[in-house]
């Protein structure tokens, strides 16, 4: 498999750093790895040109994965729709006046496929966020057929959230490779910790008897400045990749 779609139940669940660190670990595996983002909204201009800057998802992999952007970040191959208000990628196209021919993305993906062995695409927000007016995100995943990888946590709603997930997912036919838990919730101030540990525990006991397949894995907890900070290890069960 050489593209694998990270999703999650909602935004700001941790997509972007399971996404990095997942890049970071096949990386240090020696896997010839990218990572791409289907369409990024919230982009700033740089004002000496004008034009719109690099998806910042984009810049976080990179940080993440401890390499210099990229030629192909530089030419926004790994993100060419980049739009300025932070909504769902239809509204803020609409809003840019633009128009987001789902090709592009997909002869972005072939172009990085060319140079790397494995790209990982993170989407925007949840699965059916609309890409555009007619298309959401699971109608554009199920044309490419691409495997998922779902972003999950701790906090109350999760356990909804992740089975609606799982339930359009398999409505469609696709793979659920893996489920990635975020304990970016676990702690008291976020949720009830008891809350969290029975809500990873139902969703890992869920997989087990529904999704055999489906690998459990769980995203450890980044410190802010991910420059600065040994980033903590990430365990990939054997045969991931
Ligand atoms: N494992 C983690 N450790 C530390 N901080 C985290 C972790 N996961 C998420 N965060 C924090 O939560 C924020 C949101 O996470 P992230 O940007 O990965 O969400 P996302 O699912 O990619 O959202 P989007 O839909 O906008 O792409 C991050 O900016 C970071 O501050
Ligand atoms: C701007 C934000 N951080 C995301 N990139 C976009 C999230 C779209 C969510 C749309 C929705 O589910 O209502
Ligand atoms: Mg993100």
């Amino acid at each position: 498999m050489s593209v694998l779609f990270i999703s999650g139940i909602d935004t700001d669940i941790g997509k972007t750093y399971a996404t990095g660190m997942l890049a970071k670990t096949l990386m240090q595996q020696g896997i010839n790895i990218i990572t791409q983002k289907l369409v990024q909204t919230g982009v700033g201009v740089d004002l000496a040109s004008g034009e719109m800057n690099i998806a910042d998802d984009i810049v976080t992999h990179r940080q993440l994965m401890g390499v210099p952007l990229q030629p192909c970040d530089l030419a926004h191959t790994t993100c060419p729709y980049r739009y300025k208000k932070p909504a769902s990628p239809h509204l803020a196209v609409r809003l840019a006046d633009d128009v987001l021919d789902p090709d592009v993305i997909t002869q972005a993906t072939r172009q990085l496929q060319v140079n790397y062995d494995v790209v990982l695409l993170e989407g925007a927000g949840g699965l059916l966020v609309p890409i555009t007016e007619q298309l959401l995100t699971l109608d554009y995943i199920a044309t490419q057929g691409y495997p998922v990888v779902l972003v999950t946590s701790g906090r109350l709603g999760s356990i909804n959230h992740t089975l609606l997930s799982l339930e359009a997912i398999k409505a469609r036919g696709l793979t659920l490779h893996s489920v990635i838990y975020n304990p970016i919730h676990d702690n008291a101030a976020q949720t009830d910790t008891e809350i969290a540990t029975s809500t990873m525990a139902f969703l890992q006991h869920h997989l087990q008897q529904y999704y055999p397949a489906t690998y459990w894995l769980t995203l450890p907890y980044i410190k802010q400045d991910k420059q600065r900070h040994a980033l903590p290890y990430f365990y990939l069960p054997n045969g991931f990749i």
